[in-house]
């Protein structure tokens, strides 16, 4: 794919030059020239004489952004001051800060949200531990905890650089669903001391967000935290993408009028989000699956399968296929990418069942170029921001935990995922629905509240009555008022 001038390579450049001249027209002619697209020119100082702007400029990379600026540096009446890239500045000192709620602006309102008010409330929590989320963070607090290991597509880059990820993740969690969620980055690699240090910070949170935690230890680390803890603990690579995929498929499968339970899928990657998506497939119905890893097509007579691949060779391959995802894909009606970047080419494609679905959603490079895939698959959709059809498990995350914390669920299961996918497919109503609009924005107001309202609906069906939150009913315990 060719990369295209994007927000996520804006740059700004200051730039000086005489108040009378061609400069403008001679500054954006070079920057169109360049291939960069102006998107905004603000005026930082004016006079009689000289005139200084900031000029935003859309690049497609590190090196088109250099070379864009040196090309400017070549216009003999310009000064150029400083550069500045955007997706930087906007991670200056983080993305995130914690505010108090309550007004701290006397000794009063010390007493009353410090010592020595918050004395009774802390006996109260300890003779009462459920009130911890009436009178504490906690009911609404989530923890995005990762240990750096999976990075988006970029790998094993450490704790460290896994936090502007996870302040992003804690950013949307706000934006989408107003969860107050905090980043967690673990200096930890062993899966025994991920789970230990996760136990440990537990009690603050009324759930747990998995992110970017390397299959296959990932699989372990949920299963026992799931097991170990009494809140919900979702690894969002795995079952938040297998929400945006069961659902953009339903809606994918009603485009090309086929049903579920006969198409010919082919899923590429076994990893966290392969396994998962592979489990609520399953669970959603589809019957005719078969799984590729980077060794090609999983079937029970391949050596040396180890971890969750004699499960999938178990579950999958009905038709006893053997060989490379290459040969998978001939005469399939789906192919769902969660694997590597740029593995099929166009003949793979045009090989595909008619009426075909691609959704290629490898990031940030998907198997197949969208546009290419498009020429011969009638519905196509990628991870990417640029083209129709995104799947990002943003569009699920947010409301799952918003629907498990309004049912203060202790766990997740396959029948409220499924529900949260199927309320996301139906947020794009069948007047809205065509190859292009398969599955809906974030931004659209409907998606939080969909997801969350399913969720917590068949929460609160598999777990019988709930206690509700019951908020400021004053109730006498002990001789003492409990709010
Ligand atoms: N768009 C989204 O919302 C979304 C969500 C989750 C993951 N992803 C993307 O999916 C990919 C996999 O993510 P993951 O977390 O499951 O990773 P993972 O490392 O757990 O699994 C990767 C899987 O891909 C297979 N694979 C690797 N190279 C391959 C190749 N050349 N040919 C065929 N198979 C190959 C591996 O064998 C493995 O089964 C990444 O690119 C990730 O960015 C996208
Ligand atoms: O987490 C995301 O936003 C994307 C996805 O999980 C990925 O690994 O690319």
């Amino acid at each position: 794919m060719t990369p295209q001038p994007s927000v996520s390579y804006s740059i700004t450049i200051r730039l000086e030059f005489a108040a009378n001249s061609a400069a403008i027209s001679d500054i954006t002619g070079t920057i169109e020239k360049m291939g960069g697209s102006v998107t905004a020119l603000d005026v930082n100082a004016s006079g009689p004489e000289r005139m200084r702007v900031d000029m935003t400029v859309l690049t497609a990379g590190h090196d088109h952004a250099m070379s864009v600026v040196e090309a400017l540096k070549g216009i003999e009446s310009v000064e150029l001051g400083k550069v500045s890239d955007r997706t930087f500045l906007a991670h200056l000192g983080g993305k995130l800060e914690v505010k108090s709620k309550h007004p701290i602006r006397h000794r009063d309102d010390l007493s009353l949200v410090y010592t020595p008010g918050v004395a009774r409330v802390v006996k109260a929590i300890a003779e009462t531990p459920s009130d911890a989320r009436r009178l504490t963070i906690k009911r609404n607090t989530v923890a995005v905890v990762t240990d750096g290991s999976a990075i988006l597509g970029l790998g094993d880059l450490g704790p460290l650089a896994a936090l502007p990820v996870m302040e992003g993740k804690a950013a949307l969690f706000k934006r989408f669903a107003d969860i107050d969620a905090f980043p967690i980055c673990l200096d930890a690699t062993e899966v025994d001391d991920i789970v230990a240090h996760v136990k440990a910070i537990a009690p603050v949170f009324a759930g747990i967000n998995l992110e970017d935690i390397s299959a296959p230890r990932c699989f372990e680390i949920e299963d026992r935290l799931r097991q170990e803890l009494d809140i919900p603990v979702f690894h969002d690579d795995q079952h938040g993408t297998a929400v945006c995929v069961v659902s953009a498929l339903r809606n994918a499968l009603r485009v090309v009028e086929k049903d579920i339970r006969t198409v010919r899928i082919v899923l590429s990657g076994a990893g966290a989000a392969g396994t998962a998506i592979l489990r609520l497939l399953k669970a959603a119905g589809a019957e005719d699956i078969v799984v590729a890893d980077i060794d090609g097509v999983i079937h029970s007579g391949r050596k040396n399968l180890t971890g969750r691949l004699p499960w999938i060779a178990g579950v999958t391959n009905p038709r006893g296929i053997t060989g490379t995802l290459k040969d998978a894909v001939k005469d399939a009606d789906v192919f769902i990418g969660v694997s590597a970047a740029n593995i099929l080419d166009e003949d793979d494609i045009a090989a595909m069942a008619d009426r075909s679905v691609v959704f290629a959603m490898a990031n940030p490079e998907p198997e197949i170029d969208p546009v290419i895939a498009a020429r011969h698959a009638e519905v196509v959709a990628t991870g990417r921001s640029d083209f129709a059809n995104q799947i990002n498990n943003v569009l699920a995350f947010p409301g799952v935990f918003r629907g498990l914390l309004d049912a203060r669920a202790k766990n997740f299961s396959d029948r409220m995922l499924l529900a949260a996918a199927e309320a996301l497919a139906d947020v794009v109503s069948p007047e809205e629905l065509n190859p292009n609009y398969i599955i809906p924005s974030v931004f659209n107001e409907r998606v939080t509240s969909a997801v969350a309202d399913a969720v917590e609906q068949q929460a609160r069906e598999e777990m019988g009555t709930v206690d509700t939150i019951t908020g400021a009913i004053p109730a006498i315990k002990g001789g003492e008022i409990h709010l």
